[in-house]
């Protein structure tokens, strides 16, 4: 079965990311695609590196021009959404990779990203307890935020399985990319070359209750989260490094056993072997997500790393991963966990 789908947003990184899966999905035709102010210019001028469509025409962003399509995917800066997909039936797919339909708790909405909750859709990281149920047949998924992500799957098995207390720190380490091809100063290469930086610090960071809706629903009572980005001279990738108390007589083995476990059949998170540590460079274009943990006895402290590419496993490659579950096709159909190196 063909599928056609449409892609909003496909001038910006995420719809690029997107339509460089798309190109090799076997079961997807690609339909429409749409921008806002780069409407009517060629996708060449934009996304060179997307051959095949280069010479497709961006259309506006309209329910019309989304029309027709067995799945639409919203590729759109946050909170223009939720307007543009209540629009569309209840017979098509609505795929969103903005924040608009994470989070559960309007306060939260309220409170991070401001005006009116438009409700939640069933979350798309499939490597979540239960989500796969919840993603199979769905018409409405919301992709994770980048790093909620990597830091998610990080500390979920610790979590779900009580070796570590509920309070959680996470400082994850990101490429440029992860803020959008829009012009802003302070993502300059003069700015962001040669140095790193610190945002969002101390519970500033919009991801924050994004990370304590996941864990606390894993571990099923409220999880404290301190969340630290930090900018890095990068174009794409994160490296999260968390940590979090060990419960009282947690050893290493039993860390191990149960990250084993929780990952076995996971085809798209890597448990690395013993002493091997994540880096972003070996996830890059992938779907993977590197990981690995460790005790921390003299602070007593369990620590998780995880690479991911912000743009595959972080969105794009998310987004197809459910797409896949909610069609019925083969979970891992036109995704791959091998990376570009060097
Ligand atoms: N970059 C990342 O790593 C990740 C991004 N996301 C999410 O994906 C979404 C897109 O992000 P990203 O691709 O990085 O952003 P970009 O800034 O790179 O792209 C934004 C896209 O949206 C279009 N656009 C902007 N304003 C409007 C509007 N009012 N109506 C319709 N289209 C509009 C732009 O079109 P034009 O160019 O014509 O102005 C462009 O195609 C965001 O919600 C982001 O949070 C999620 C996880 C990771
Ligand atoms: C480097 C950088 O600026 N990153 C973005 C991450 C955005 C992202 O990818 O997540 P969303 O889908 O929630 O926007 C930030 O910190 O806001």
């Amino acid at each position: 079965m063909t599928v056609s789908v449409a892609v909003s947003g496909a001038s910006g990184y995420a719809g690029g990311e997107l339509l460089r899966l798309l190109l090799t999905h076997p079961e997807v035709e690609i339909g429409a695609l749409t921008a806002a102010s780069s409407a009517g210019t060629r996708l060449g001028q934009h996304q060179p590196h997307l051959v095949p469509l280069a010479d497709r025409v961006l259309l506006d962003t309209t329910a019309e021009t989304l029309a027709g399509h067995d799945v639409v995917f919203l590729a759109l800066p946050h909170g223009h959404s939720a307007e543009i997909a209540a629009q569309l039936g209840p017979d098509v797919l609505v795929v969103d990779l903005g924040a608009d339909h994470r989070l559960t708790e309007a306060a939260d909405w309220t409170r991070w990203y401001g005006g009116e909750h438009a409700g939640s859709w069933p979350y798309g990281l499939p490597e979540l307890p239960g989500a796969r149920d919840r993603l199979r047949g769905a018409n409405r998924i919301a992709v994770p935020g980048c790093f909620p992500t990597g830091g998610t799957l990080a500390l979920a098995p610790a979590l779900a399985e009580g070796l570590v207390e509920p309070a959680v720190s996470i400082v994850s380490v990101t490429g440029s990319s992860g803020a959008g091809r829009s012009l802003k100063t302070n993502l300059l290469g003069s700015e962001v070359m040669g140095s790193a930086r610190a945002y969002g610090v101390a519970g500033a960071h919009r991801h924050t209750p994004e990370f304590a809706q996941n864990l606390g629903a894993v571990a099923g009572a409220p999880v404290t989260v301190s969340f630290t980005p930090v900018l890095a001279p990068m174009p794409r990738g994160i490296l999260t490094t968390a940590s979090a108390r060990l419960a009282d007589g947690v050893d290493e083995h039993a860390v191990r056993a149960v990250y084993a476990k929780a990952y076995a059949d996971e085809p798209f998170v890597h448990l690395l072997p013993e002493g091997e540590w994540p880096a972003t460079a070996a996830t890059v274009g992938s779907n993977a997500v590197q990981l690995q943990v460790g005790v921390d006895i003299d602070a007593g402290r369990l620590v998780a790393v995880a690479a991911i590419d912000n743009l595959t496993k972080g969105t794009a490659g998310g987004a197809v991963q459910s797409m896949n579950l909610a069609l019925g096709f083969a979970e891992t159909t036109g995704l791959s966990a091998v990376g570009v190196a060097p």
